[in-house]
């Protein structure tokens, strides 16, 4: 991490830490070495005793475009698929003690929108796309579920997973899933009233309001559900839906 082929940046500055996912060319897709760093990144900022506020930020126009789907393809063992090392990030975002806000000038797709999902608040540009795409590709969204299950109802997850569809950081913020909305010039603003209004806050009471709004036995339903999601991406529906894309064609569905 840190070094010149580094995929995340962390930053800690004083009271705020921010991580900064830094693979534009790939659009930020989560690589298993990149969710490593990841990881790595958030125990800094988790150990830190002067940190009170993780922001994850991004390079390039995409905040996340979800699993890596080179790595996703060639996989044949669950270890060495980035969803399950998703689940364990997952998991930790949710259990950082610490508030977590993430900052998305970019869209977001499948994991992508698990990583939005997972933080406790949300600023995106207000034009933001964004999509539960797994389906579209012949997998199921198991992994982000559990954390998108925090912020949406039931029916609305079904559509949404079911169709792929894309919605702007607008409708993502009248759903819930984004806390705020904003225009590109008071981004920086917006997050710096975000930060504050958080730091405003006693560390000691956000740690136990985490805790009391956590999700009973998170990690393991988690990596059950990295379990499910390895089905798909190993079956053929999943080679061909994520071949496709790779292949910049549309999938050929059987069956
Ligand atoms: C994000 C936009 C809209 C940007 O769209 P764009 O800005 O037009 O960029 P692009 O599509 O030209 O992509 C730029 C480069 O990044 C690559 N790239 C891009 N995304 C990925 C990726 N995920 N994995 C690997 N490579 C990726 C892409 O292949 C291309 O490589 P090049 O052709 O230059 O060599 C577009 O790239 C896109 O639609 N990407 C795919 C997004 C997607 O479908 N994500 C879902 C992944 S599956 C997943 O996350 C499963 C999970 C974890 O949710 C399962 C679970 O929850 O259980």
């Amino acid at each position: 991490m840190d070094s010149n082929d580094a995929l995340i940046r962390y930053r800690p500055d004083r009271i705020v830490a921010s991580i900064t996912l830094d693979a534009p060319e790939r659009r930020n897709a989560l690589s298993v070495r990149m969710i490593g760093e990841l990881r790595e990144a958030l125990a800094k900022a988790v150990a830190d005793p002067e940190v009170r506020v993780i922001v994850i930020d991004h390079t390039g126009p995409v905040f996340c475009a979800g699993a890596d789907l080179k790595e996703s393809v060639a996989a044949t063992r669950l270890e060495d698929l980035p969803a399950a090392h998703l689940a364990e990030l997952l998991a930790d975002l949710c259990e950082a003690p610490k508030p977590v806000v993430a900052a998305a000038r970019g869209g977001a797709k499948g994991g992508g929108m698990g990583l939005l999902a997972a933080a406790d608040l949300v600023i995106a540009e207000y034009r933001a796309p964004m999509a539960f795409s797994e389906v579209r590709l012949g997998v199921v969204p198991a992994v982000i579920a559990p954390v998108v299950a925090r912020k949406l109802g039931p029916g609305l997850m079904r559509r949404l997973f079911l169709t792929g569809e894309s919605f702007d950081a607008v409708i993502a913020c009248s759903w819930g899933l984004v806390t705020t909305a904003v225009a590109p010039e008071s981004f920086e603003h917006q997050q710096a009233a975000t930060v504050e209004s958080l730091v405003a806050g006693g560390p000691s009471a956000q740690a136990g309001i985490k805790v009391l709004t956590a999700t009973p036995d998170l990690r393991g339903e988690l990596r059950r559900a990295a379990a499910v999601t390895a089905e798909y991406f190993f079956s053929e529906e999943g080679r061909e839906g994520t071949r496709s894309f790779l292949e910049k064609r549309p999938p050929s569905w059987v069956g």
